[in-house]
């Protein structure tokens, strides 16, 4: 049985201060445990919402690293850094990454390969553009960014990847892809990594939606047979639609 993850990916948002008034209000009240709940949050907060959510349920993440360990990299941060503050999970190839600052399918995999090695569980972003949507792209986009993104993972490893299907066109667009568009992608995505490790421990990948998810589409799209999450941009800002959504 996979357990549903519900997370949090703030983006460029929040201070420190509004940071842990978001762990004040929702601490106590993010209670379900049969769901895993994670906040994707900046650098500058991990340490602080690390300390704060201690005893909760809330898991800590952040939302990039590089894969080297360290070097001349100026402005980049490095998995063990991230290691030392003690993350649950980082995640990598989100398009906003792949759109703005290249990120290839390459740099991926080296990532993806690189939080296993220091021990943080990836959630890896896979998903089409609108245009790509139209020209019957879905599948063969996603099918190379699985493929090549969790290239040389070990099997032992497999069942600690998050997958996150998201649709570039249902980012922050308040276009959501409809629960069955979305279901079918997922379990597409599903055969995809049954082709390349087998169906016992592919069963065992967790595989997430994003895009415009909120406390109103939530149980929809948790309720199809092949989602067992989502990744929550906006949404999970504010205090009260974070609780909602991991109590769906
Ligand atoms: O990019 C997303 C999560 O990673 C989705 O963002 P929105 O929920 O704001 O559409």
């Amino acid at each position: 049985m996979r357990k549903p993850i519900i997370a949090g990916n703030w983006k460029m948002h929040k201070t420190i201060k509004e940071a842990l008034e978001f762990v004040n209000d929702v601490k106590g009240k993010v209670n379900n445990t049969d769901v895993e709940a994670v906040i994707c949050a900046p650098f500058t907060l991990l340490k602080d919402l690390k300390e704060a959510t201690q005893g909760t349920n809330i898991k800590i993440g952040a939302q990039n690293m590089h894969f080297e360990e360290k070097g001349a990299f100026t402005g980049e941060i490095s998995p063990l850094m991230l290691k030392e503050l003690d993350m649950d999970y980082v995640v990598i190839g989100h398009s906003e990454r792949r759109q703005y600052f290249n990120e290839t399918n390459e740099a991926v995999n080296k990532k993806v390969l690189k939080a296993l090695e220091v021990k943080i569980d990836p959630i890896v972003c896979v998903g089409e553009t609108l245009e790509q949507r139209e020209a019957n792209q879905t599948k063969d986009i996603c099918k190379v960014q699985v493929e090549e993104g969790l290239k040389n993972v070990a099997n032992e490893d497999l069942h600690k990847v998050v997958i996150a299907y998201e649709p570039i066109w249902a980012i922050g667009t308040g276009k959501t892809a409809t629960a069955q568009q979305a279901n079918e992608v997922i379990s597409y995505i599903r055969e995809v990594v049954t082709g390349v490790y087998g169906k016992e421990l592919a069963d065992k990948v967790r595989i997430q939606y994003g895009g415009s998810v909120k406390p109103s589409n939530v149980s929809e799209i948790m309720n199809q047979s092949d989602i067992d999450g989502a990744l929550v941009g906006g949404a999970s800002l504010k205090s009260s639609d974070f609780i909602e959504l991991v109590n769906f």
